[in-house]
């Protein structure tokens, strides 16, 4: 029997009525894999074949020394450290505790913050992106510790690096709940004024909103005439004090396409005519009068996945988009365009 200050190695055939030190896991390929005995376990002479099935000849006992953590508490200690509002924690599993959201809404995980950690030797944060849009039940983050025991010092910096910036930098996740938004929706094109063909626009643009909780008020046909989207545009604003402002068609390069100069004709402020992301490059992001004014290319119409994708959710979790958040969508934003 080999003993060290906090671990003790035991044969399984001697660890009759020992505590197990960790969880133990089996996989078994097509089949299987998780929690085989979970930490805490006593060992009974019945769990010797299993043990013996999955490979242990051998198994850790503990005894803690002051200044060192069990993985639990290690994954513990810094999940607590990540976790922001809407944010729920997982009982530990093979030393691994995730963050979950208790609702449905936009994630918000920051970066720098994920990568301050993870530049610690021997610690794990992992999330999934931010900006994602999850489910009530939704992993976003799960914290785990490389060893099974860990010095207690390391942890402290991974609180450390996890407060950076604190209390103004907010939680490093964060779940931001949706707000229910109201929207005017202008349908401009002479072909579908002119009803040579019929609305395609309408039925995706209501869909998309209201798989985030919100609302198109109204949809209104315009030509492609200037004057008459811009009269439409103060209409959704002034008469039905929209919360959002929608314009589709009409935006790319052809005498026709009207879309972009109305809505800077009817005085917004342009935040980007264009964004690097593929396909959705010739979306328009403004404000008018503090209204979010989006001008939706044809693409919004057909591709399932384009930057008012990006944007809307942001939206509507009340967030303000400013440059900086359409300049950063051309790297990894090139889809199947
Ligand atoms: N030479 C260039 N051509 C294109 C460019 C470019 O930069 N240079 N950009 C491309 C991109 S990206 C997009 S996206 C498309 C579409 O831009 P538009 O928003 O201007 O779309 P339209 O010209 O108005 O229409 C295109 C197509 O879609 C049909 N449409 C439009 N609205 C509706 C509606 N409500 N219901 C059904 N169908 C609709 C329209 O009839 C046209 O067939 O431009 C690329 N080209
Ligand atoms: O605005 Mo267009 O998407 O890039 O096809």
């Amino acid at each position: 029997m080999k003993s060290d200050s906090m671990l003790r190695e035991v044969k399984v055939e001697d660890a009759v009525g020992l505590v197990l030190a960790h969880d133990l896991t089996q996989i078994i390929p097509g089949q299987f894999k998780g929690r085989l005995f979970k930490k805490g376990h006593v060992i009974r002479a019945e769990d010797i074949p299993a043990l013996l099935s999955i490979g242990k000849e051998h198994i850790y006992t503990m005894e803690l020394q002051t200044g060192y953590l069990h993985e639990d508490e290690a994954a513990l200690r810094m999940a607590l450290a990540a976790q922001g509002p809407n944010v729920e924690l997982t009982e530990p599993h093979e030393g691994k505790i995730t963050l979950k959201s208790t609702i449905h809404g936009l994630a918000k995980i920051d970066k720098a913050r994920i990568d301050a950690v993870n530049a610690l030797d021997q610690v794990v944060m992992s999330t999934i992106k931010t900006g994602t849009v999850v489910k009530p039940g939704q992993a976003l983050l799960a914290t785990r510790v490389i060893p099974l025991v860990i010095e207690e010092e390391r942890i402290r910096q991974a609180e450390l690096a996890a407060a950076a910036g604190a209390p103004d930098a907010g939680p490093v996740a964060e779940v931001k709940p949706f707000r229910a938004l109201r929207a005017g929706l202008i349908t401009t094109g002479s072909e579908v004024f002119k009803g040579r063909i019929q609305d395609k626009f309408g039925p995706v643009v209501r869909e998309k909103l209201a798989a985030l909780g919100s609302e198109v008020i109204d949809q209104r046909l315009a030509p492609d005439e200037s004057d008459v989207i811009v009269r439409e545009i103060h209409r959704f604003l002034r008469e039905d004090r929209a919360d959002l402002i929608l314009v589709t068609g009409g935006m790319s390069v052809d005498p026709d396409d009207r879309t972009p100069g109305a809505i800077k004709q009817a005085g917004a402020e342009i935040v980007s005519y264009g964004t690097p992301m593929l396909p959705g490059s010739m979306l328009l992001m403004g404000y008018l009068e503090g209204v979010p004014i989006m001008g939706l290319p044809g693409c919004v119409m057909h591709d399932p996945y384009t930057s008012f994708d990006v944007l809307l959710p942001r939206i509507c979790a009340g967030e303000r988009i400013v440059r900086p958040d359409i300049t950063e969508l051309g790297y990894g934003g090139l889809y199947n365009c």
